[in-house]
């Protein structure tokens, strides 16, 4: 288990991380969300020990990480580093010889993530020549090519096309399936609802909330009842206390507490209803309450 405890950093007068804690276990994907500026990169950085903590610990199967430990994991900066006139291939196999693999499994680990990460194509063209999108491929292969024990991950998917985000989004369910801790920061919110196990919402250098993304969005008092109605006349919910939209000349009504078989009632009586249920908060408008 990665455990990052407590960690407090100044950036002269700036609280940049005020107290930030979480854990992520073997096997399991964690997503960090939060604002620009909440802090992110700046837990990520100490995570790797790019920087120093002013306090606080980052500890690993429940002892503090070495820098042995961390020549181990696989790091995505948000300052992305390639050797521009380098090609593709050749670069993913550069770096996977620093990490101390044979020139064999370097070969085919490079073989492999080309193939996965959809570069194939352009395994032969230096970096310099690919779209961002592409560079952004081969980062992520650089993070990837030595089997990390554990994933750290800068903003992965941002830039990448719908078909570059389910590539990379197989690869590191399949990392994570094979017991490697995976952290990755992100903004797309709907994705690290599908992704992650975990989330940690950070908001200005405090986690305002943290757990089993299921938790959250299951937790008391969290679900709204909605009902959808059709052939009503105007006014039929004024007695329940919900709000009406219309949508494609049906009422949606969505209530926050009351109970359900009276709103039932109520709607039958309306009109033909068409949906009734209670719906989860989506990890967006739970971000939102969360940061607000
Ligand atoms: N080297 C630095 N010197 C001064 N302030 C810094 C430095 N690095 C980060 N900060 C400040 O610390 C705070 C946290 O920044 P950080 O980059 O960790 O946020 P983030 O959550 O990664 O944001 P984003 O989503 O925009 O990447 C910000 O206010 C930032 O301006």
């Amino acid at each position: 288990m990665l455990e990052v405890q407590d960690l407090r950093k100044r950036f002269g007068d700036k609280v940049a991380l005020d107290g930030v804690g979480f854990a992520v276990q073997p096997g399991e994907m964690f997503g960090f969300v939060g604002a620009n500026g909440a802090g992110k990169t700046t837990t990520m950085r100490i995570v790797m020990g790019v920087l120093q903590a002013d306090s606080g610990e980052v500890r690993i199967e429940g002892r503090a990480l070495t820098g042995e430990d961390r020549r181990r994991f696989g790091y995505m900066p948000e300052e992305r580093g390639l050797y521009q006139k380098m090609n593709v291939a050749d670069q993913i196999e550069y770096f996977s010889r620093l990490h101390g693999m044979s020139a064999t499994a370097a070969r085919a680990a490079t073989a492999e993530l080309i193939e996965r990460l959809g570069l194939t194509e352009r395994r032969a063209s230096a970096v310099e020549a690919l779209s961002l999108g592409n560079q952004q491929r081969v980062q992520l292969a650089v993070a990837l090519v030595h089997s990390p024990s554990v994933l750290v991950l800068d903003e992965p998917f941002s830039g990448l096309d719908p078909l570059a985000v389910d590539a990379l989004a197989e690869v590191l369910k399949d990392r994570s399936a094979s017991g490697v801790p995976v952290i990755f920061s992100s903004h797309q919110l709907d994705l690290v609802e599908r992704l992650c196990d975990s989330v940690g919402i950070i908001s200005a250098g405090r986690m305002v909330a943290s757990g089993p993304v299921d938790e959250l969005r299951d937790s008391e008092g969290r679900s709204v009842l909605k009902v959808v109605v059709r052939g009503a006349a105007p006014g039929w919910a004024d007695g329940l206390r919900g709000q009406v939209t219309t949508d494609g000349g049906r009422d949606v009504l969505t209530v926050e507490d009351g109970d359900d078989q009276e709103i039932l009632r109520t709607a039958v009586r309306a009109g033909t209803v068409e949906q009734f249920g209670r719906q989860r908060p989506t990890l967006a408008e739970i971000f939102r309450e969360a940061v607000a």
